[in-house]
Order: structure tokens, then sequence, then C-alpha cells
């Protein structure tokens, strides 16, 4: 029936997870599959605005992407009651600025970081999309626990981590750029340079890698924003030097210095080393 809302017939709201200037984010059962999901409610914006055009762009974004193990998986979209709701995969591990607060990442565990984003970001630019928000809060954590059942009371607990909020995603052929935080935002998209877009998200990747191991918070402006902008990154003590250098190379002044997904993947550091 037209007059009852969708969200409230297919929805059950367990709670608010998020709250944006004009969003807010639910954790909510669906009633016919059973699962969870996270849905954005947002204000509908109006027609013809460039708020309208970017929240058609996040789900036509959704739509072009596909499904991959590290980018958050849309559902569904739609307009109702002057609101526009988005319903993704949920992830029930927080976002990683949420983990960064109480957790110092080990070398191991930033291996793993980097590893599983750089898999999200080379499957966005192998559909010749760049995401240009990558930072902390848009990376979200997918907990599987699975019982050992040799020893049944191990828990075998694999992390999955997810890039979301396809807010700001553009494509690379015919970029029409919105900015994304400041803090990881390159000086060259600063300066409308959209030649090397794919790199300024791997410019944003080795900023959110170095946060998680500890190195931040990051500038939003100032000296130190440009220090880093110049290349410089303090070495994160619990990693070697060659990682050390990687992030390095990942933040290089030169978008075409910077190495691409698929070259990090490929990176010695992050390959595991043969057991023979
Ligand atoms: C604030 N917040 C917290 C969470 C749960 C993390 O455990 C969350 C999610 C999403 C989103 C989200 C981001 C951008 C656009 C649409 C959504 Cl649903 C926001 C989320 C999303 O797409 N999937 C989420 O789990």
């Amino acid at each position: 029936q037209s007059n009852i809302s969708r969200y409230r017939q297919e929805f059950l709201e367990i709670g608010l997870i998020g709250r944006g200037s004009f969003c807010s984010v639910y954790k909510c059962l669906n009633r016919l599959d059973g699962c969870l999901y996270a849905v954005k409610r947002s204000i509908r914006p109006l027609t013809g605005s460039i708020n309208e055009k970017r929240a058609l762009n996040e789900v036509y974004a959704h739509a072009v992407m596909g499904r991959h193990q590290n980018v958050v998986c849309y559902f569904s979209a739609w307009a109702e009651d002057n609101h526009m709701y988005i319903q993704n995969e949920f992830c029930n591990g927080g976002s990683l600025a949420d983990v960064i607060k109480y957790t110092k990442f080990t070398e191991a565990d930033l291996h793993m970081l980097l590893h599983q984003l750089a898999e999200g970001v080379n499957y966005i630019h192998s559909k010749d999309l760049v995401h240009l928000d990558i930072k902390p809060e848009n990376v979200f954590i997918s907990q599987e626990i699975s019982m050992d059942v040799k020893e049944v009371t191990k828990e075998v607990e694999h992390v999955v981590y997810k890039i979301g909020d396809l807010g700001n995603v553009t494509s690379l052929n015919n970029p029409q750029v919105e900015e994304g935080d400041c803090r990881y935002l390159t000086r060259e998209v600063l300066q409308e340079d959209y030649s090397h877009l794919a790199k300024a998200d791997i410019f944003a990747l080795g900023l959110t890698i170095y946060e998680a191991g500890g190195g931040g918070p990051l500038p939003k402006n100032g000296d130190k924003w440009h220090t880093i902008r110049d290349g410089h990154l303090s070495n994160l003590k619990q990693c070697s030097s060659q990682f050390n250098n990687l992030l390095k190379q990942m933040i290089n002044p030169q978008p075409s210095a910077r190495p691409s997904a698929v070259a990090i993947l490929y990176h010695p550091v992050l390959v595991p080393p043969s057991n023979k």
C-alpha cells in the first residue's frame, strides 16, 4: 500500500548506528529474509540540486560496482516520505576509525589491513571508478566468528575490512570530482589536477594505514598538512623500514610515483614468505 512506509513494512529498526548532518544510519532486520542491514535514511535532496546528483551518484556507483568482498555491498535504494533510503550490507565490527581509537595495529595487522583494502581499491579502479573519500571512517569491519570444530572452545575470528560510503565515487574517464575529507586529500586534487585520480585513492589509503598504525591524528591544514604533502611521514615504530618506505611511496608528492593498487598487492613486504 502506498501510504504504508516501505521502510517500516520491510524492516524492523534495531538501533541508530550513525548520524550525519542530513542523514541517520540504522541497524535493521529485514522481516522477509531475516538478515541485518545498514540503512541510511537521508532528507530527500531538492530535485535538480547538487545533493540530488550526489545521492544518485552514490546509488549509480553501487549499481555499477557489483560485488567484492572488500567493498560494502549495496542491496537497494528508494525514496518515500521526502526521504531517500539506501540499504547496504551491515558490517558488525564498527568502522576502522572506531577501532583505531582503542587499538594500535601491529605490523602483521597492518599488512592484513593494507592487503584487503588494496584488493578493494583495485576492484573499484578495475571498474574505471575512483572512491575519492578513503579514510578510517569509511572502512567498515565484518567479524566472522566461527567455532573451531576440533577444539570446541577456540573461536577462529576472521576479520574482513570493507570500503564503504561511495558518495564521492566518480568515473575515471569523465570525473565529476567532489573532494573528500581534507585530512586525506592530495595537493594535486586540491589544485584541481584530476589527471591521476586513482593515485589520489592510493595517497588516502597510505594515510589510512598510517593512522591505523598510530601515526594520527592527521592535520586538516597548515604546515603539518603541507609537510605530509611534501612526502614526509614519521616512521611507525612497530614496522620494518621496508613497510615504512611503502607508506612513504604511497604518499609521494608525484602521483605517478605512487604504486598502483596492483603494485601494492604484489609488493614484497606484503607477499607472504613461501614456506619452502
Ligand atoms: C555509521 N555507520 C556504522 C555502520 C556499521 C559499522 O559497524 C555503518 C555501515 C554503513 C554506513 C553507510 C555509509 C554510507 C552510506 C550508506 C551507509 Cl549504510 C554507515 C555506517 C554501511 O554501508 N554498512 C555498514 O555497516
